[in-house]
């Protein structure tokens, strides 16, 4: 397995939601406290930026080209990358302490988002499924909702809330988009990172960035931890797979939380970086509407 090397150097306040579009081979990432979505388009290298008016924590691609994206104000559809915000959901928290922050779909097309709660003095983060119009809360027990993935035959669902260092597994029924039996999948020691924005690939792997932990470790369905590999930055924030086989593994990082100091260590935080690994990701599933 190689380095892992700088694929976009874009000195990102906080880059997270890499997010690959096997369509057009671009990958698609934000910039949630600089409130901007990126294409990087990996034939070209052109990296074109949309900026917003409020921080996009994540999103995801629809059947028809077009984006899902969750804000803070809510959640909001958009035709292509340039066209005008339509609202699905609006927020019903208080959007001073709360935001979206984590998400994607199921692999139905339903969007599920979980948000961050700020203040971290009670476990508001609530995870949200929206779908066909509709919005269910599937759980509302975190701080910082993150880590959501699935494993490839949907059965079982990942979530994690990172300041408490936890990633739990849920029971999903794909059929219904219900989710059951939340247990403990693995925890991490305080300390030495913790769980942030995750993906699984196509042998039901998790793959985790450890954000403070400077490392993305590859867990197996039975909590082991397989392999880590190291980071070129102190933040890593998420993985998404990609590349013309899927086997590329992108890393985003944060480069506000980085000293001045440790920025002359990691002059390229903030940046996508790349890893090619022995194994291949899950195409993304799209919004179905
Ligand atoms: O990158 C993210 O998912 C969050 O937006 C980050 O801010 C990060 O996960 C968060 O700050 C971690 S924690 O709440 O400080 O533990």
């Amino acid at each position: 397995m190689t380095d892992m090397h700088c694929a976009v150097d874009a000195q990102a306040k906080l880059a997270e939601c890499p997010r690959w579009d096997e369509r057009t081979q671009t990958l698609y990432f934000v910039d949630i406290d600089a409130f901007i979505l990126y294409a990087y388009d990996t034939k070209s290298n052109a990296l074109t930026k949309r900026e917003f008016t409020e921080e996009i924590g994540c999103f995801s691609l629809t059947e028809d080209d077009g984006f899902i994206a969750a804000f803070r104000s809510g959640v909001y559809t958009f035709t292509d990358f340039t066209a005008e915000l339509t609202p699905y959901w609006l927020a019903t928290y208080d959007q001073k302490t709360t935001r979206f922050n984590d998400g994607r779909c199921d692999a139905k097309g339903r969007f599920l988002s979980g948000t961050m709660y700020s203040p971290k003095d009670a476990f508001n983060g609530a995870l949200y499924q929206f779908s066909h119009g509709s919005s269910t809360v599937l759980d509302q027990a975190a701080w910082t909702s993150n880590g959501l993935a699935f494993s490839p035959d949907s059965s079982v669902m990942y979530y994690s809330d990172t300041p408490n260092h936890v990633v739990y597994q849920f029971d999903y029924d794909i059929n219904t988009g219900q989710a059951s039996n939340k247990r403990v999948f693995i925890e991490f020691p305080r300390g030495n990172g913790r769980p942030d924005g995750a993906a699984v690939d196509c042998e039901g792997n998790y793959w985790s960035a450890l954000y403070q932990g400077q490392r993305v470790v590859k867990i197996s369905p039975a909590g082991e931890i397989l392999e880590e590999h190291a980071v070129p930055a102190l933040y890593p924030t998420m993985v998404a797979f990609g590349g013309p086989d899927m086997s590329t593994l992108f890393v985003s990082t944060c480069r506000a939380a980085h000293s001045e100091e440790e920025l002359k260590t990691y002059p390229q935080a903030g940046g996508i970086f790349a890893i090619e690994t022995n194994v291949k990701g899950q195409i993304e599933p799209r919004f179905a509407g």
